[in-house]
């Protein structure tokens, strides 16, 4: 699974130093991550047996900057992903214009497994065999999936024990701990805008588009809760519990009470349907929001919808990029599409800096002025080189972090 995430990220990454004829030696030191972590993390269980978990941070490239990148809990987390993940957050990082380069980490564990307090024991223990590796100008580490603001209070704490209170050493931190307003929905909300872009560009708009949408956590809820509140028909959503349909739109303040109480898959405002059948759904907009690789060669020729917004990080493989790209499916990569976290991330890293607390408006006026900034930067790279937004994308992140790994030049 993870070599298939790295051979993606990989391929898009030379497709683009092709086009922008990069030399060799910086094409390969570009690719090379700064450090790759793995770690053993021992924890006593509740009833008093010990489980091991191994963690991985991989820190890519840090020629913009301290490097950036959440943290993942999921089963199927292996070196050669969190690989792919922390290059894909160089160019992400760079794509947006923030002063980051590029990490990813993650623990290989099944978060609904574990209580609460052994959640909290496996994470102080990464963060104890972290600790001098990361910090504010070095390496911040956010959520990703299976973690969140909790997650992110105790790498906080833990880190602080070691080097004194330092809010800045992550960010996605709950309010009360110095975490900024709008963060919680600045992913989801990165991609309405971004969406938005792309719709408004080709004369459509929310309000007049059906949506599917796969994964109903952090990002994919937040999406849905957007889309809905913009008038957006949502026909078809997902969880890892189940997916459900209905042609007239989902309610999703409904579905959002139901959750309260009940999984996603029993929400009596849908029918229920096989997950498999849901990429398949006639749609305008397909929104992939949980796990990478899930729109492939098998399935990409079955896809109905016109646009697919890469929610999440790498859901699409090469080969179903040509399939869609021969069909005139247009896709809205992953590198911006979901940049609106990390965008806020730093938002919430320059406010931790000056000790002055952001207003949500704020927040989110500059959250819409990036986006609105990249997009405009990846149209032109797509004029420049006669490209998709995928290579649009990828040529201005990789350009951006090649010329300021030249200016800081080689000497040893
Ligand atoms: N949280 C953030 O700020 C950012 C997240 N992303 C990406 O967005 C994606 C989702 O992340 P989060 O929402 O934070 O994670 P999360 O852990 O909050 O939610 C993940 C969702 O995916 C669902 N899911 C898992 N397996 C599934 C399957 N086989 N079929 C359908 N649904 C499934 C889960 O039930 C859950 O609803 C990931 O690819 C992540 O890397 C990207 C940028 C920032
Ligand atoms: O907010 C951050 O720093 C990291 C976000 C992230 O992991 C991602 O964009 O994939």
């Amino acid at each position: 699974m993870g070599s298939i995430a790295l051979a993606t990220a990989t391929k898009n990454f030379r497709n683009a130093s092709r086009l922008l004829g990069l030399d060799k030696k910086l094409e390969m030191s570009l690719l090379t991550p700064l450090r790759e972590i793995k770690v053993e993390c021992t924890i006593p269980k509740d009833d008093g047996s010990l489980v091991s978990h191994i963690g991985f941070r991989v820190q890519h490239d840090n020629a913009r900057g301290p490097m950036k990148g959440g943290i993942r809990y999921h089963p199927k987390v292996d070196l050669d992903e969190v690989n792919a993940l922390a290059q894909l957050m160089t160019w992400k990082t760079a794509v947006m214009d923030l002063p980051y380069g590029g990490a990813k980490g993650g623990i290989g564990c099944t978060p609904k497994d574990l209580t609460l307090s052994e959640l909290e024991r496996l994470t102080r223990v990464f963060t104890q065999k972290l600790h001098d590796l990361i910090g504010t100008n070095i390496d911040i580490p956010a959520p990703d999936m299976g973690t969140n603001s909790q997650t992110m209070a105790w790498i906080f704490d833990e880190y602080s024990k070691f080097h004194g209170y330092s809010p800045t050493c992550v960010t996605g931190k709950p309010l009360e701990l110095g975490g900024s307003l709008g963060r919680d929905s600045a992913t989801g909300h990165g991609v309405v805008i971004s969406m938005e872009a792309l719709l408004n560009e080709h004369g459509k708009s929310i309000k007049d588009s059906t949506f599917v949408i796969q994964g109903y956590g952090n990002v994919g809820s937040w999406v849905a809760r957007l889309i809905y509140e913009k008038g957006g028909t949502i026909v078809a959503l997902s969880d890892v519990t189940g997916a459900i349909k209905n042609p007239n739109g989902i309610d999703i303040s409904e579905l959002d009470k139901h959750r309260k109480k009940g999984a996603l898959c029993y929400f009596n405002g849908g029918e229920r349907m096989i997950p498999d059948e849901l990429l398949f759904q006639q749609c305008d907009v397909l929104i992939p929001c949980a796990l990478g690789g899930v729109i492939n060669s098998e399935n990409a020729g079955d896809i109905k919808a016109k646009f697919i917004i890469e929610a999440a990080n790498h859901p699409t493989e090469p080969e179903a990029d040509d399939i869609l790209s021969e069909r005139g499916v247009i896709i809205l990569p992953d590198l911006y599409a979901n940049a609106g976290g990390v965008t806020v991330s730093y938002f919430e890293w320059v406010q931790n800096t000056q000790g002055f607390m952001w207003e949500e408006e704020m927040v989110n006026r500059y959250l819409i002025q990036y986006m609105k900034q990249a997009f405009k930067d990846i149209k032109a790279k797509c004029h420049t080189h006669n490209c998709s937004l995928r290579m649009g994308a990828f040529t201005l992140g990789v350009e951006r972090v090649a010329r300021a790994t030249l200016l800081r030049g080689w000497e040893a």
